[in-house]
């Protein structure tokens, strides 16, 4: 089936007018249609904006322009990265009818680059928590097992491409929001290096550790992706000017000689002992392909899951300040101004994004500040410095890209034990370096996936392994089955 395809497949396609851009945006419309009444991965669908963007690009090819990488190609992106004049909810009640007035930088870089935008995907509220269960909106469900959550905070972005629902799509990773629901669902997810792809029109959760990332169906097109919407951008403070390779150099499927850690402490307490086995049969077969593998230690890791949830909760509470029914958004009714600022924020926020900002405002509250905030900023540049050790060593690190495999709605209820799920992904963003997932197999029915980490501007590399590893295996061409008899059983 043609949404099965890969971006590059797709592009070939197209430059052999073998199928049109319209064609293609429509299998994709129908699919969604039939679909996603029970996967629930789109918050929006632009229907009308998608079709005539796709007879624009319809009419290049009859014109016989050439056509770029991305362009024809029909993606969808989460609903907390701005788009003029499209709603951007965050999934949030708060934003319910936000209609940005600019694009973000990747909007503009995606439109630049010709993809078309089908829609924009579910979330967990302003991107906090780990299965997308805190979005105001819908349940977006697992297409492997649909009693199972999708991971999050990116749900809709990884059920879309895993369901394909679009050819690809955009997440957003702040302590694994990109590469934990990637690996529940079965598809690539890469988180880049803080400061490699532009945060401006990003609904800001934890300014120091958000950053936005590509999910795929394959290792290439992942690169893809990222060769369209990395780099410099004047708008983005923490944007980084580096030199910008062409992404799809590293494909190489040769990996001799490459020097790989294996952290123990990412195989330790809290990690699934089948999860645990899956990725040692992952680290056999590269080691069977020539990379140098061996153990290493990144002994500061049992402290990242506090740091993480003190740093981010503490930028979370000074970020969402701005949600108070004055400047946009919800507006509640009240007597005075007092009234209504409580009001709004108390109708606006779902349960989670408040007590985010209370565990965040305690945090930097004077008297506990030290105790807290400034702990953990110390705990987080010891971190960093595990991995710049790590580093010193080996080319890259490689761990489960979660401790467990998809769980079922409703069975981490408790908010510690949803934090605790982030374990393998928040030390990465901590540090800022990049990592990325890939499928790696499956745990009763469900997929899992490796998490390869890297040096600061090493996605390269990352991509290297990556590659390797598919070309050598076959788990990411297998598909959920999603046949009208499974749908029924298991959500009607
Ligand atoms: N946004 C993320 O990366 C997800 C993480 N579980 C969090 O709730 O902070």
């Amino acid at each position: 089936m043609i949404f099965e395809k890969s971006v590059s497949e797709l592009h070939e396609l197209l430059v052999h007018k073998e199928v049109s851009a319209t064609e293609l945006t429509n299998a994709y419309i129908e699919r969604i249609h039939n679909l996603d009444k029970d996967l629930q991965a789109y918050l929006t669908v632009l229907e009308k904006e998608a079709q005539a963007q796709a007879s624009e690009i319809d009419r290049k090819i009859a014109q016989g322009g050439e056509l770029g990488a991305l362009e024809g190609i029909p993606m969808a992106m989460k609903d907390n990265m701005c788009t003029e004049g499209i709603r951007t909810s965050c999934a949030s009640k708060i934003l319910k009818e936000f209609y940005p007035p600019y694009d973000a930088t990747v909007t503009t870089r995606l439109k630049d680059a010709g993809s078309i935008l089908l829609g924009k995907l579910n979330m967990d509220e302003f991107a906090m928590g780990s299965s997308t269960e805190n979005s105001a909106y819908l349940k977006t469900r697992n297409p492997w097992k649909l009693e199972c959550v999708p991971g999050g905070s990116s749900g809709g972005s990884a059920v879309s491409v895993a369901a394909d629902l679009a050819a690809f799509s955009l997440g957003s990773d702040t302590g694994g929001s990109i590469r934990q629901p990637a690996a529940f669902c079965g598809v690539v997810g890469l988180k880049p290096t803080y400061g490699a792809v532009s945060r401006f029109g990003l609904i800001a959760y934890a300014s120091s550790l958000d950053q936005i990332g590509p999910l795929t169906k394959t290792v290439r097109d992942n690169a893809l992706v990222m060769n369209a919407i990395a780099g410099y951008d004047s708008q983005d403070s923490t944007s980084v000017r580096y030199d910008k390779p062409d992404y799809t150099k590293f494909l190489l499927n040769d990996i001799k000689g490459l020097k790989i850690g294996i952290p123990r402490e990412y195989f330790g307490e809290g990690i699934e002992p089948e999860v645990a086995k899956g990725i040692q049969e992952s680290i056999e077969t590269l080691r069977n392909l020539g990379a140098e593998v061996s153990e290493c230690s990144l002994p500061h890791t049992e402290y990242a899951i506090p740091a993480y949830y003190l740093i981010a909760t503490a930028e979370a509470s000074s970020n969402l300040a701005r949600y108070d029914g004055v400047r946009y958004g919800y507006r509640a009714q009240a007597e005075d101004v007092l009234g209504m600022f409580r009001k709004t924020r108390a109708e606006g926020f779902g349960q989670e994004v408040k007590r985010r900002i209370m565990l965040g405002t305690y945090a930097l509250s004077s008297g506990y500040y030290d105790a807290y905030y400034l702990k953990a900023q110390k705990v987080r540049t010891l971190i960093k410095q595990d991995f710049d050790q790590a580093f010193e060593k080996f080319d890259v690190l490689l761990s489960p890209a979660a401790p467990t495999p998809a769980f079922k709605f409703g069975e981490k209820s408790n908010p510690l034990a949803m934090y605790l799920s982030d374990i393998t992904t928040v030390p990465i963003n901590l540090a800022g370096i990049p990592a990325i997932s890939v499928p790696a197999g499956f745990v009763n029915g469900l997929p899992i996936g490796m998490q390869l980490m890297g040096k600061h501007f090493n996605e390269g590399t990352l991509y290297r392994v990556a590659y390797t590893f598919e070309q050598n295996t076959t788990y990411h061409t297998l598909k959920p089955d999603l046949s009208e008899e499974v749908l029924t059983r298991g959500s009607r």
